[in-house]
């Protein structure tokens, strides 16, 4: 499993940096515009060249509206200024035809300036709460777009966790059907130490984080916290051990 963990500033990039080793995706992102805001081009370009050249940079596109020519621009102006994962959160899509077709733009717009770069169509674990497409819809329209990846993570950030809104059973299926697809699936939602076992066992392939490295568990206020990232990084070790998981290897 991988750990991306989620910088709101250069200067908390550099606080990454200073954990390099135990992570393995540097995600762009501006919390006070969203639970996945977009943040500025010169903010990503600014964390590209202040993180190791040999960790990507992932950016969030913001949480988008139903409007794929907005939103393929943005894409487009994320791979530009140096992100390779480039993450879309289909807030403002009510159906399955409607993320198919934002993704499908934005997959048009990143692979034709990138071809290597991993497109992420995201969902949202509580979506019940602000009517967008179900969770277990997201692997289908990240499939049928040509995404890379597909996620979950929640849309409102007031201490409520992934597993409150998609239970365990449910992340598990939503793996399964992603995997199912030839899709890296991905998890993230006020995600701790604790959710580590079963987000192991159910093959995630990447847990994205920020509260819980932040200093005092506090996303907002708290700053993040090399220690933190390491000792999130060791719980993931010994969990991916005790479940007989292969360990990426580090830097
Ligand atoms: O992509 C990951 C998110 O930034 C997770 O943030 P969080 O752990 O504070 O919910």
């Amino acid at each position: 499993m991988l750990l991306l963990i989620s910088p709101d500033s250069v200067e908390e990039a550099l606080d990454c940096a200073k954990a390099a080793e135990h992570l393995d995706i540097v995600d762009v992102k501006k919390p006070d515009e969203g639970s996945l805001g977009a943040n500025f081009p010169w903010v990503i370009r600014e964390i590209r060249d202040a993180v190791p050249a040999d960790k990507p940079v992932s950016a969030t596109v913001g949480d988008v509206p139903y409007k794929p020519g907005t939103v393929a621009q943005a894409a487009l102006g994320a791979v530009v200024s140096g992100a390779t994962y480039i993450k879309v959160g289909l807030y403002g899509c009510t159906t399955p035809d409607q993320g198919i077709e934002v993704m499908r733009a934005v997959v048009r717009a990143v692979k034709d300036h990138r071809s290597d770069a991993l497109v992420v169509a995201s969902g949202y674990a509580d979506a019940h709460r602000i009517g967008c497409v179900n969770p277990l819809a997201v692997p289908d329209i990240a499939a049928r777009s040509g995404a890379d990846a597909a996620m979950l993570d929640t849309a409102i950030k007031d201490g409520t966790r992934l597993f409150d809104h998609v239970p365990p059973d449910v992340c598990a299926e939503f793996v399964r059907r992603a995997h199912a697809s030839g899709l890296l699936a991905a998890l993230a939602g006020s995600v701790t130490q604790a959710d580590l076992g079963p987000l192991t066992r159910m093959g995630t392939d990447i847990v994205g984080v920020r509260g819980a490295v932040c200093e005092g568990g506090d996303r907002n206020a708290g700053r993040i916290q090399p220690h933190l990232v390491a000792a999130f990084r060791a719980e993931m070790d010994r969990q991916a051990g005790e479940h007989g998981v292969s360990v990426p290897a580090e830097n």
